[in-house]
């Protein structure tokens, strides 16, 4: 049964479509890539996804939910995780204070505690286990500004995961890395990929292919082929249009 679905989702700016008639389907423990060349939409996917922009028409579902239109932190506190394409940390924070101003994000009143101290001990544990998650609990205490840049996106993912979702939407999160800094950040998308479904839009296409089941490919706001990886992979139309010659652009 799918996770997070969306039915006929378009999305138009005036006269431009950016997203026209897309429906996917995500099923539990499924990894879903959105590729396609500059402009296609992918962005704009993922803003609908997680309630940055509302959609002109269609419809988002969310574990059986109709999500539509919600805002992005009624999305979050309903389970769907995002991370940005450029990188969201508080540079003089520790890594441990970035996770822990994520987790409180998720608390309902998030500066009038009721229960002041079993908040903040709950915050503290999401932010420890996040942090455990993302594989940098050796920089617990390191300031962001003071990690390489992988290791801030490696945090960014971190973040995202201290608010406790059930599905992740990641934006290029290998986006700007070298060759070495990806390989960690595909590591950790392969463990992360055991226990949450899914959704990455990334150019970097060795990635992608190492590491979804699914691959939807838009073109121009339009999905030209979606389905199992190998057979989209290979289909004639998804080369032609895509991976044939645009490929040196990735
Ligand atoms: N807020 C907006 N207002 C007007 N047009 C927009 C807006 N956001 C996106 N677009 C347009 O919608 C189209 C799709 O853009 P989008 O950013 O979703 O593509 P993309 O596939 O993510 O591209 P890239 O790979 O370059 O990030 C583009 O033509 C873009 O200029």
């Amino acid at each position: 049964m799918a996770i997070l679905q969306t039915t006929a989702l378009t999305k138009s700016f005036g006269g431009l479509t950016a997203v026209r008639d897309v429906s996917i389907a995500v099923a539990e423990r499924e990894v879903h890539a959105i590729i396609g060349p500059n402009g296609a939409g992918k962005s704009t996917m993922v803003n609908l996804l997680t309630g940055q922009i509302p959609p002109t028409s269609g419809k988002v579902t969310f574990e059986g939910r109709d999500i539509t239109g919600l805002r992005p932190d009624r999305i979050s506190k309903i389970g769907i995780g995002r991370s940005f394409q450029r990188t969201n940390v508080f540079p003089t924070f520790t890594c441990l204070e970035n996770c822990w101003l994520a987790a409180q994000s998720r608390m309902r009143h998030s500066f009038r505690f009721f229960r002041r101290a079993e908040r903040y001990a709950s915050c503290g544990e999401r932010a420890e286990r996040a942090l455990e998650l993302c594989g940098l609990t050796h920089r617990r205490d390191t300031a962001a500004a003071d990690m390489s840049y992988g290791e801030q996106r490696q945090l960014e993912i971190g973040m995202m995961l201290a608010t406790e979702p059930r599905f992740l939407v990641l934006d290029e999160p290998m986006a700007g890395m070298g060759k070495e800094e990806s390989g960690k950040v595909v590591a950790l998308l392969r463990d992360l990929a055991r226990s949450y479904p899914l959704v990455l839009v990334e150019h970097d296409m060795d990635a992608v292919f190492s590491i979804a089941d699914t691959l939807t490919v838009m073109v121009n706001g339009t999905v030209i082929a979606s389905g199992p990886l190998d057979e989209v992979r290979d289909s004639t139309a998804v080369q032609e249009a895509y991976l044939g010659d645009g490929e040196e652009d990735y």
